[in-house]
């Protein structure tokens, strides 16, 4: 019996910042963003936006587009590090506007008996929550998961994050019936405490809060979603873990040099040229390359046959990513999109193919696995139009980029959107003080 992968659907945000209008107001050079990360085009959510109307828009998306009866899914396991909520999960706010929308066909409460839950783990929580639901059809068969990934990718406006923004959601159905790619059991796992990037309580004092009540606590502690990272370091233990779980991978798997056959090499993006940039270690250690110092480092890069490496096995992988920028948990996803819907824009044969993913989580952790591409795999993929739909977004200029980072505006850029939207948050009932109410425009 074969597990993994049935179908898959994404969501991105309605709206995008062209990255050279950003290089521009920033002072840095365009070329920077453009050719040395492959950034173009950041993905922005609107007013009505987060992290749990992504996940709503993928999951209904997926329902809809491969006819799936809701009643058949026994788990939503969602990835994310863009919780709207400490305890309550997100899955359970995507989950209801969804029933919510399928209440007409298939009455009250379809998710009724569903499993709901979140995971974190910066950006790898949708890969653990992919493993764990891979594991729970492997013990029952006959059932169905669909894992969720889903995040706005925010950071401090004029920090050395802010080109690499972005955001949306990827949502994949897990079964017994692996459609799209089947998935092997060997995982090959890195981790180590470290602080890279992490989204800790902020902690403030009550002189420090304009209009302070009596009622404020002298010293108060918040979380934001803008992290405290420190970027070259992120780098480097991005890379260290990969290198680990790479390592770990052979030995689990009993395969020497993985790489050389895999179609395509899946990374977390958190931008498009980063799997590149970052994959010179372990080509070298395959390869038997000299890697001590920065010189030797960058002849790695530059070597016709990594140059050729990168154009057959990761360039496809990164094209929807310089469209949307960092979707965090999502990122990995949103390239093995990428990857399917290029091959299969240009007509090639995959079935059979092999391909291998390297996932990252600051804080830190890494995954590596592998799949197989499936016979079916034309017939998923022929459902997303995923770059047509990446042209449908709507374009913003820099002064309402800001407005919208600084949560400056009250409606929405798009007033005409489709779609799950945040309506309302409750303010004064002191017993659902924050409680968040969403609807649907069809
Ligand atoms: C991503 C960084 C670190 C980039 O940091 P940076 O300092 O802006 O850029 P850089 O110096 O690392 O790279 C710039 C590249 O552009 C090139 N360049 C320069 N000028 C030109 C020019 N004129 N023409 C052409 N190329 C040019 C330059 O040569 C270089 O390429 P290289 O040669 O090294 O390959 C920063 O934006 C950042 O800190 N971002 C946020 C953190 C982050 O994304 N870290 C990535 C790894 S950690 C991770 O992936 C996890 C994460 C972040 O997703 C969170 C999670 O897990 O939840």
């Amino acid at each position: 019996m074969s597990f993994g992968i049935e179908a898959a659907t994404y969501y991105v945000p309605s709206l995008y910042l062209e990255i050279k209008d950003l290089a521009e107001k920033r002072g840095i050079e365009p070329a920077k963003l453009e050719k040395g990360l492959g950034l173009h085009k950041m993905g922005f959510p609107d007013v009505h936006e987060d992290a749990a109307t992504f996940a709503a828009e993928a999951l209904l998306k997926l329902i809809k587009d491969y006819k799936i009866n809701p009643k058949k899914i026994s788990r939503i396991y969602l990835g994310t590090e863009s919780a709207i909520d400490a305890a309550k999960p997100t899955a359970s706010y995507a989950m209801q506007m969804v029933e919510k929308v399928l209440e007409a066909e298939f009455g009250e409460r379809c998710f009724k008996n569903c499993d709901v839950v979140d995971m974190t783990f910066a950006c790898i929580g949708a890969v653990d929550a992919l493993h764990n639901s891979l594991d729970f059809v492997r013990v029952n068969p006959e059932k169905k998961a669909v894992v969720i990934a889903s995040d706005y990718a925010k950071y401090e406006l004029a920090s050395s994050g802010e080109y690499t923004q972005g955001g949306g959601a990827v949502a994949l159905l897990v079964s017994a019936k692996p459609d799209l790619i089947e998935i092997e059991n060997n995982w090959g796992v890195a981790t180590e405490s470290v602080f890279d990037f992490f989204k800790p309580r902020r902690h403030f004092k009550k002189e420090d809060l304009k209009n302070a009540t009596e009622s404020v606590p002298d010293k108060i502690e918040i979380f934001t979603d803008e992290p405290v990272f420190d970027g070259q370091y992120s780098n480097q233990c991005y890379q260290d873990r990969i290198r680990e779980a790479y390592q770990h991978y052979e030995e689990v798997s009993g395969k020497t040099k993985p790489s050389e056959n895999w179609k395509y090499l899946i990374f977390h993006l958190p931008y498009a040229f980063h799997g590149k940039r970052v994959f010179t270690e372990i080509y070298s250690l395959e390869n038997g390359l000299p890697y001590s110092n920065a010189e030797e480092q960058k002849a790695v890069a530059k070597s016709e046959n990594y140059i050729e490496f990168i154009n057959n096995k990761i360039e496809k992988t990164q094209r929807a990513s310089s469209e949307i920028g960092n979707m965090y948990t999502a990122s990995i996803f949103m390239a093995l999109l990428s990857g399917l819907q290029t091959s299969f824009n240009e007509n090639e044969e995959l079935a059979g193919e092999e391909i291998g993913f390297l996932g990252y989580g600051s804080g830190s952790k890494s995954k590596v696995f592998a799949g197989k591409v499936s016979e079916n795999w034309k017939n998923v993929v022929a459902k997303w139009d995923l770059f047509e739909n990446l042209t449908n977004r709507l374009a913003i200029d820099f002064d309402t980029y800001e407005k919208l980072h600084r949560k400056q505006l009250e409606h929405s850029v798009n007033p005409d959107y489709n779609g799950f939207g945040l309506q309302s948050v409750e303010l004064e009932n002191p017993v659902l003080k924050g409680a968040r109410y969403y609807g649907y425009k069809g």
